[in-house]
């Protein structure tokens, strides 16, 4: 089946970029992306491209090519789902918050939502492609409702699951190592999966399209991702033995990254993952693996996110001790809010955690993001519900500035790994700040022998005493 007309449910993270690409590449599609959400299609239909919801390094161009000629942002969500021949379900399907598995489990509303909308609107049989993250066997619920509640339609469900990074989305969606796409086995199950191949064999090599049955499509995803992550609390887990015994995290890093089996990527330490999915994706793991009875299975995953919060809360709690265990009314400056580099997304961000822990001693802390809102930096910190939002605001200030950020401030803490931070003027920072001046590079990004020329007293995570 030639696909003529594609409709995305979920104009975020993913919708938003993987729609623009596809629409990029396949000028000879009708690409139309739907959201409820009326302030968030206003910005991706903005003349001013730096008003797009999503800031992706290079996706403004692509918008701008595509926009208007066959990519449209919508919040008419039924005109979209009847027009088109394939539907991507790509809204957020977070942790559940109340109920059964809350803390733990999907919350699949979102996608029920849409399921059940998809049945009363399609008047001519379609595509339905799974591209939020879902639990395993979620296509079968879905299938239960669209069949259930449909107008007598037949419905086709496939599961293409999204690998791409944020802050290189552009470039994960334009080369992606792989795209998996999973489906029915039956001949009208293939025809699909075919439909969706010739979709992306318009720009990416046939070799690296892999098809699979639609369970192993959706373990994959999860699977990915709690091995990436589980990357990430491995290293870590390493860092803090380094602190103790004067090895260097990024020596050992590569060291063992130039073992072909191992592979040297996913080895930075951090002051903790953060981020929309790793945390969400295996905690889902862990409670499939529970809903089965896998009690061993699902304590080695979660131990990866136990190992995460500990990075977090250690990397607060060494500032408060090298800070002669006080930070009650001193200034911390931290230098990034965003999760990682060159993305203003903070879900999930490390810095939310620790700046929680060091309000709640007190401290004051003034926050220099280059990408993230100010009113998004409260609104991460009134999620948490600690204290007051008034509170929060007479103790965390937002600068737009670095060397205003920094004035005067007793600690530097470096939370996100932005390219600008290594390029300040140090020596100004050194001269604005209160003595002894302290930095804590929780990213090990900053050249901490030249800071400590400077007169910097330096914390670098994974870096112990010098021999
Ligand atoms: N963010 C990432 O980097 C990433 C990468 C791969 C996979 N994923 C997965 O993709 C999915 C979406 O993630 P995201 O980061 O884009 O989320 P997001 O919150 O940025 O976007 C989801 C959008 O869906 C909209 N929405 C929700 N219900 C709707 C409905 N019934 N009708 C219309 N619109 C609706 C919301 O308004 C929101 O704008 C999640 O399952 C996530 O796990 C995310
Ligand atoms: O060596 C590393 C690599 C990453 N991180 C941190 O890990 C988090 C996640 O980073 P990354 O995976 O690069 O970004 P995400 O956008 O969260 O992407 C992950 O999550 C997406 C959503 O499911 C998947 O699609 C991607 O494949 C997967 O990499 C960030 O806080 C990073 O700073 C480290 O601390 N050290």
């Amino acid at each position: 089946m030639k696909i003529k007309t594609i409709c995305c449910i979920g104009a975020g993270y993913v919708g938003g970029p993987t729609m623009a690409v596809i629409a990029q590449k396949c000028p000879h599609i009708k690409v139309i992306v739907v959201d409820i959400n009326e302030s968030r299609i206003a910005a991706w239909n903005d003349n001013d491209l730096n008003k797009l919801p999503v800031f992706e390094p290079g996706l403004d161009k692509i918008v701008e090519e595509a926009r208007g000629r066959n990519l449209f942002f919508s919040t008419n969500v039924d005109q979209a789902i009847d027009e088109a021949d394939m539907i991507f379900i790509s809204v957020n399907t977070p942790t559940k918050t109340y109920g059964k598995g809350k803390g733990m489990a999907a919350d699949l509303k979102y996608i029920e939502l849409c399921a059940r909308q998809i049945a009363r609107v399609a008047k001519q049989d379609k595509i339905v492609v799974e591209k939020s993250t879902l639990p395993v066997r979620t296509a079968s619920a879905i299938k239960n409702i669209l069949d259930h509640t449909g107008n007598g339609v037949q419905f086709q469900i496939l599961s293409n699951p999204e690998f791409l990074a944020e802050g290189t989305a552009v470039e994960d969606l334009l080369m992606p190592d792989r795209v998996l796409i999973g489906g029915d086995t039956s001949e009208a199950g293939k025809v699909a999966i075919q439909s969706l191949v010739d979709v992306y064999a318009n720009w990416i090599p046939k070799e690296r399209i892999l098809t699979t049955n639609v369970w192993s499509s959706e373990l994959s995803k999860l699977t990915a991702n709690a091995f990436l992550a589980q990357r990430v609390s491995s290293i870590n887990a390493m860092s803090v033995i380094c602190e103790k015994t004067g090895a260097d995290i990024d020596e050992v890093s590569k060291a063992i990254g130039m073992d072909s089996r191992i592979g040297s990527k996913f080895l930075k330490a951090s002051v903790g993952f953060g981020g929309s999915c790793f945390q969400k994706d295996i905690l889902n793991l862990v409670y499939i693996a529970k809903s089965y009875g896998l009690n061993e299975v699902a304590d080695y995953w979660e131990q990866v996110i136990i190992m995460n919060d500990y990075q977090k809360n250690r990397f607060s709690d060494n500032i408060i001790t090298k800070l002669y265990n006080t930070v009650s009314g001193k200034k911390i400056t931290f230098l990034g809010w965003a999760f990682k580099k060159d993305t203003n997304d903070t879900r999930e961000s490390p810095a939310i955690k620790v700046a929680d822990n060091l309000l709640s001693e007190q401290a004051h802390i003034e926050v220099y993001d280059p990408k993230v809102t100010e009113e998004r930096i409260y609104a991460d910190l009134e999620y948490l519900n600690t204290r007051t939002n008034e509170e929060n605001r007479s103790l965390l200030k937002v600068q737009n500035n670095p060397y205003n950020a920094t004035q005067n401030s007793h600690a530097i803490a470096v939370l996100t790994e932005w390219d600008e931070f290594k390029t300040f003027d140090w020596q100004k920072i050194y001269d604005n700040m209160l003595k002894p001046a302290f930095v804590f590079d929780g990213r090990g990004i900053l050249n901490t022998a030249e800071l400590e020329k400077i007169g910097f007293i330096c914390y670098k995570l994974g870096s112990g005493t010098r021999i």
